[in-house]
């Protein structure tokens, strides 16, 4: 029934594993042009490698090219990302997009490649082995997105800071969506020049870019057969034009372009996020039993999380904080208050990673500041936290936030996963349980299938703070968990932080809400222009004239002002 059709069915699986190449970077949040590069090299290589005999007498001799292909692709992704990986959106595009055209301009003038007109070679990839190996790229996708790894990519794609303090490796996660990008790549180049039987630089040039990173937006990055469904639309397009009678070469390119802008204004997701609409809504239900005993314990009461000296950060001429001396001892609920602009949020950046000191030392559960690996090394180490803006993770639902803040106490799944593992499914569950328990904790539960934007300020709020619970963290960073509650939300919210207080979790938090911090905390920290003014238990450090002065103002008779 199909004979006659080989070409476009197989065009259409070819078009599927291009866009596999583009559907990995797009996951982790990059905008990575560079697959053509990587295509090309991974072709002429494995032409060295492919013997012109079939192997064992039958097997395809592209059976060598691939893994060939495959390990040139992602070998190249590694030198590359080395110097670019650092750049973000459209630089990385240019750089990357530069990279293809370096390699093109190279094969084009070498002598081995026989320049423009390329070279001739047998037709070993059949449409079965392009179909066999989109059908393992569609299962490694399908398997990858609800384990530990699929997360990740999704967390860095939302959003790279708060992934990073929930403990994911931004750089490690961004490197293997690059690499595995330039892999499928490579694998794409390998089959493209043995089903077709020749090949030259210009099979991997612009176009080839455009048309991959076409069909992966255009299927949806967010769902694993987005790439599937993207080519077999775009290569059914012109098949209907021929069969309607509209030969005009015009046509395909207009219908795409239209598509693409349709796609990207009106549904981001792709059309994969349509198919997936159309699918019943299935709420999430919670587990019965939510207790986890395996989580390591929490440090004895008192003794030290963190102890700094003389911490200073300078931005310029801006000093945002000087020489400021830290301890902080397991249990206690640290706060941190001060004007706008005191220095309040650099200083808890510094303690959680996110900005290295320029002065001073220390170390916060061992980790020394300033240490090399940033944030996530700190959320290792037992430190999580909340951000002065929510940044929550946009695309994922409220259930999904939290999974992610339990990637520092789960052990990653993916491998298991795909070998279905009895292991990784308990593994999986058990990350379930500490979710919702953590969801249960701030009232949350409800919730767990909706959106975050869909959710009040004060809800956001306490996801972020049921995400930073998720990793089971011996230290809480809080940066202003109240901004937007009102005085009932609040009052809640100062009884969660002082239950977390009795489980023996040490909190450090920053706060306007100055009535909230003297019922809250244990000891009080107030800066002023980067220093730090008073110290010590919280009703008399806010009688201090001195931070009268600074921040509280006072009433007629004197006492310090505060709701
Ligand atoms: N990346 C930066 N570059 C330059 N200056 C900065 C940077 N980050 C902070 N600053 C400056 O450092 C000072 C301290 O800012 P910081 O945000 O730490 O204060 P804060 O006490 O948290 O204020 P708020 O209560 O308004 O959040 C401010 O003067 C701010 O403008």
């Amino acid at each position: 029934m199909l004979a006659g059709y080989d070409t476009l069915i197989t065009t259409i699986a070819l078009g599927a594993i291009l866009a596999y190449s583009f559907h990995v970077v797009l996951m982790a949040g990059q905008l990575s042009l560079g697959q053509a590069g990587f295509a090309s090299l991974a072709a002429y290589t494995s032409t060295l490698f492919v013997p012109d005999q079939p192997l064992f007498g039958s097997l395809s001799p592209v059976l060598i090219g691939l893994p060939v292909g495959a390990a040139v692709g992602a070998a190249a992704a590694l030198l590359l990302g080395l110097p670019v990986l650092r750049l973000r959106g459209v630089f990385l595009a240019i750089a990357t997009l530069a990279f293809g055209e370096m390699v093109r301009v190279f094969m084009t003038n070498a002598e081995w490649t026989n320049g423009a007109l390329g070279l001739r070679l047998e037709k070993w990839a059949t449409i079965d082995l392009v179909w066999l190996i989109l059908a393992v790229l569609t299962y490694l996708f399908w398997r990858l997105g609800p384990s530990r790894t699929g997360r990740a990519f999704a967390a860095v794609r939302e959003d790279e800071l708060a992934a990073g303090s929930m403990g994911v490796d931004v750089v490690r996660t961004r490197m293997t969506s690059f690499m595995a990008s330039g892999a499928i790549a490579g694998v794409y180049g390998v089959l493209f020049t043995y089903f077709f039987g020749r090949i030259t630089p210009g099979a991997f040039d612009f176009s080839m870019t455009v048309d991959g990173l076409v069909t992966a937006v255009l299927g949806g990055y967010l769902i694993f057969f987005g790439p599937l469904l993207g080519a077999g639309f775009l290569t059914a397009v012109p098949e209907l034009q021929e069969a309607l009678g509209f030969d005009a070469g015009w046509i395909h390119p207009l219908l795409t372009g239209v598509l693409l802008l349709a796609v990207v204004l009106y549904l981001p997701g792709g059309l994969s996020s349509l198919a997936a609409r159309l699918r019943p809504r299935r709420t999430p239900t919670p587990p019965q039993d939510t207790a986890v005993d395996d989580l390591r314990p929490l440090p004895e009461p008192g003794s030290t999380v963190a102890r700094v000296r003389g911490l200073g950060k300078s931005y310029g001429a801006v000093q945002a904080v000087r020489d400021v001396d830290i301890d902080l001892a397991s249990g206690e609920v640290l706060g941190v208050i001060g004007p706008n602009g005191a220095g309040k949020t650099t200083l808890i950046n510094m303690l959680t990673g996110l900005e290295p000191p320029t002065a001073g030392e220390g170390d916060v559960l061992g980790v020394a500041l300033g240490s090399r690996g940033g944030a996530h090394r700190y959320a290792q180490a037992g430190v999580s936290r909340t951000f002065q803006h929510s940044k929550l993770f946009g695309r994922l639902t409220v259930l999904d936030n939290v999974l992610v803040g339990t990637h520092v106490v789960s052990r990653g799944t993916y491998g298991r996963r795909l070998v279905w593992l009895p292991s990784a499914r308990r593994d999986e569950r058990r990350a379930t349980r500490l979710a919702w328990a953590q969801l249960r904790r701030v009232g949350l539960a409800d919730k767990a299938g909706l959106r975050p934007a869909t959710l009040s300020y004060g809800d956001q709020r306490r996801l972020e703070i049921a995400r930073a619970l998720a990793a089971h963290p011996t230290l809480l960073v809080l940066d202003e968990p109240a901004a937007g509650m009102n005085h009932v939300e609040a009052a809640e919210l100062a009884e969660l932080i002082r239950s977390l207080a009795e489980d023996g979790i040490t909190v450090l938090l920053i706060e306007h809400n100055v009535k909230m911090v003297v019922d809250t905390c244990t000891r009080l920290v107030v800066m002023n222009f980067g220093e730090v003014i008073a110290e010590g238990e919280p009703r008399e450090v806010i009688s201090d004239p001195a931070v009268i002065e600074a921040y509280l103002g006072a009433d007629e008779t004197g006492e310090p002002e505060y709701a």
